[in-house]
């Protein structure tokens, strides 16, 4: 939307890098500005309003307010039973209202988060050829290189666009290959980025890069929408990458670039490559480091153990295994002093051929090199016998990111608990049934031991009348702060200090910290809070490694607090002004002739 600004030279917000909001202007009127969900209000356009919009006669008589909506929308929702039909019931919310789409959301967040985001979203990513029914997005296709400059800028709504979420739908939260079905996740985080961060609806673009898909029940299926062949790869899809991310800092040189489920082969090679080149981040193999070492240090706060004296073992060796192993050698290097190489001897890996020693020569990829064991460590181990593996390393803590339901058996549990005095587990996949294991079970199985957080959300678990929350270890808790950070500080990169910070700033949040059994992580339902507290962490850190461009950020930590939260999108309603279609900027005039719906 395009805001009006009433500011003194004084005033904090004319050193903001997002403009403020007291009114929006609009060009639209009638039933067009009724089909436009950045703009319309329905039951909530005023007197006033209908008479300027000319929306007299298209609306019934009452006017509603927010909150009334809110419950209305509320009831709706319940009226449907199956996830996956809420999902859909929320998503038309969100082709229709986007204030109220995120209104309720915001009022129901721990209820909804999992209708919206996984597990239930990537049942829609799976569905999508055959739910469809209004684009979101922007679509690129590898097929037609010359036109992703055109696209990528009449897609976007606004000419300053903050935050870009990109995938080529190679690997769609635990369920694999999604074809084009994947800008169900691009569009998905960017809710959650204004969700829990409160990113500007407006100011975000979701992008697939449609690449093809080797996925052959939708290569088979006549109703697919995307490109009816097999993944194209190497120089042409390196190229295509290359052509995007050239046109996003051409058209929108301030965005921050989001990679979001790309295959194993690409996601962390793009990441190298573009990350000197552009503010840029990789969910999977930072945001899930990342929020992986926050619940790791805070279970390392209850055992009253060092994170540098923990041994991990994580098993799933792929971008986020490998993700998170970077982040805790980090950190542990950081933490004792010592060389990353040093900090690596605490890690193992286990992938498909069992645990990671040198004799696998080729089939260790660059991600799992640093972690890579000697043959005579595991002589006389059976390599892909985890339960094995484990009585050899005798970890403190188990990961799990393999996609391999009910790897962590109770064998494998009952192995660990005898080693440790708390076992700190987290079956990390997605979706819900692809869980190395059952919290419940896990618990069970090491006597009420075990610190567990997971990917997906469970319900607490109870051994012997205690009861314990299990806590949602997923990148959403971290990377709307992270993200929101790098926007507002206009950095030119994420530094691995600023990730480090963002660590800290989650871990500083724990619940427990004050009680064993109450989450290593804060609840989602804080989220927003928890996001405000990492950007900071994030904006801070910046400033002092010299990547923040804004100027004038406060230093003063109450400051800065109040300068983040007054940056931060709020889903009310903002009094429309008109304006003349001939003069309105291009998003307030919302989606017009062939622009592709955002
Ligand atoms: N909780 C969170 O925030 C996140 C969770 N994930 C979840 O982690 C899982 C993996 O995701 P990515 O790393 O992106 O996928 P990926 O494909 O990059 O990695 C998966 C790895 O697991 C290995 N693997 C598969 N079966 C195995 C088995 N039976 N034994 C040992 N290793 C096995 C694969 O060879 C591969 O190296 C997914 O379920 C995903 O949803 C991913 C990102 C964030
Ligand atoms: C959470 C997430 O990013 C994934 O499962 O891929
Ligand atoms: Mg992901």
């Amino acid at each position: 939307m395009s805001e009006t600004r009433i500011q003194t030279q004084d005033d904090p917000r004319s050193k903001s890098p997002i403009p403020f909001h007291d009114q929006v202007e609009c060009a639209l009127e009638g039933r067009v500005l009724l089909n436009d969900p950045q703009f319309n209000k329905g039951s909530a356009f005023t007197i006033e309003e209908r008479q300027t919009f000319k929306l007299n006669g298209l609306l019934p008589t009452a006017i509603h307010s927010l909150e009334d909506q809110t419950k209305r929308a509320y009831e709706q929702y319940h009226s449907y039973e199956l996830p996956i039909a809420k999902n859909q019931f929320l998503q038309s919310l969100r082709d229709q209202n986007e204030v109220l789409f995120y209104r309720l959301l915001s009022d129901h967040l721990k209820e909804m988060l999992s209708v919206i985001y996984t597990p239930t979203e990537g049942d829609a990513i799976k569905l999508y050829s055959h739910l469809f029914r209004r684009p979101e997005g922007c679509f690129l296709d590898i097929e037609h290189p010359d036109e992703v400059d055109d696209i990528v800028n009449q897609c976007a709504h606004h000419d300053d666009i903050d935050y870009i979420v990109v995938t080529d739908g190679e690997e769609i939260l635990g369920i694999g290959d999604q074809g084009v079905g994947s800008i169900g996740i691009s569009t998905a985080k960017l809710a959650l980025m204004t969700l829990c961060a409160g990113i500007y609806p407006n100011r975000t673009l979701g992008v697939v890069l449609d690449c093809g898909t080797d996925n052959e029940d939708l290569l088979q299926d006549g109703l697919y929408l995307g490109l009816r062949q097999n993944r194209v790869r190497g120089a042409r899809y390196d190229q295509f990458v290359d052509i995007f991310v050239k046109s996003v800092q051409k058209n929108f040189p301030k965005a921050f670039l989001h990679f979001e489920d790309f295959g194993l082969t690409n996601a962390r090679r793009l990441l190298e490559v573009y990350r000197p080149q552009l503010p840029c981040f990789n969910d999977d193999i930072q945001g899930t480091g990342a929020v992986t070492l926050a619940a790791v240090t805070s279970a390392a706060w209850v055992c009253k153990l060092k994170l540098n004296d923990l041994r991990v073992l994580i098993y799933g060796a792929g971008s986020a295994g490998t993700g998170i192993a970077d982040q805790v050698r980090d950190a542990m290097a950081e933490m004792g002093n010592v060389s990353a190489e040093e900090a690596a001897k605490n890690i193992w890996l286990v992938d498909k051929p069992g645990i990671l020693i040198s004799s696998l020569g080729k089939k260790i990829t660059n991600g799992q090199r640093p972690y890579v064991r000697s043959n005579d460590e595991f002589d006389g181990v059976e390599h892909t016998d985890l339960v094995q593996v484990i009585r050899r390393v005798k970890p403190h803590v188990l990961i799990g990111t393999s996609t391999h339901s009910g790897a962590f058996t109770q064998n494998v549990i009952e192995e660990i608990t005898k080693h440790v005095d708390n076992p700190i587990v987290f079956p990390l996949s997605n979706p819900t049934r692809l869980a190395e294991a059952q919290p419940k079970d896990i618990f069970k199985w090491s006597n009420g031991k075990a610190l567990i957080a997971t990917g997906s959300p469970f319900e607490p678990v109870t051994f012997e009348g205690r009861k314990y929350i299990v806590a949602e270890c997923n990148n959403a808790m971290i990377y709307p702060g992270i993200g929101l950070g790098c926007v507002l500080s206009r950095a030119s990169m994420l530094s691995d200090s600023m990730l480090i910070s963002a660590v800290h700033a989650l871990a500083a949040l724990s619940p427990a910290l004050k009680d064993a059994d109450s989450g290593l992580l804060p609840d989602v339902g804080d989220v927003r809070v928890v996001s405000m507290k990492v950007a900071c962490a994030v904006v801070r850190r910046a400033v002092e490694d010299g990547v923040a461009t804004t100027q004038g950020i406060p230093r003063d930590e109450a400051k800065l607090e109040a300068w983040v939260k007054m940056q931060m999108w709020d889903p009310v309603y903002r009094p429309l002004k008109k304006v003349d279609p001939a003069y309105a900027s291009r998003d307030a005039k919302g989606k017009v002739g062939s622009k592709i719906s955002q």
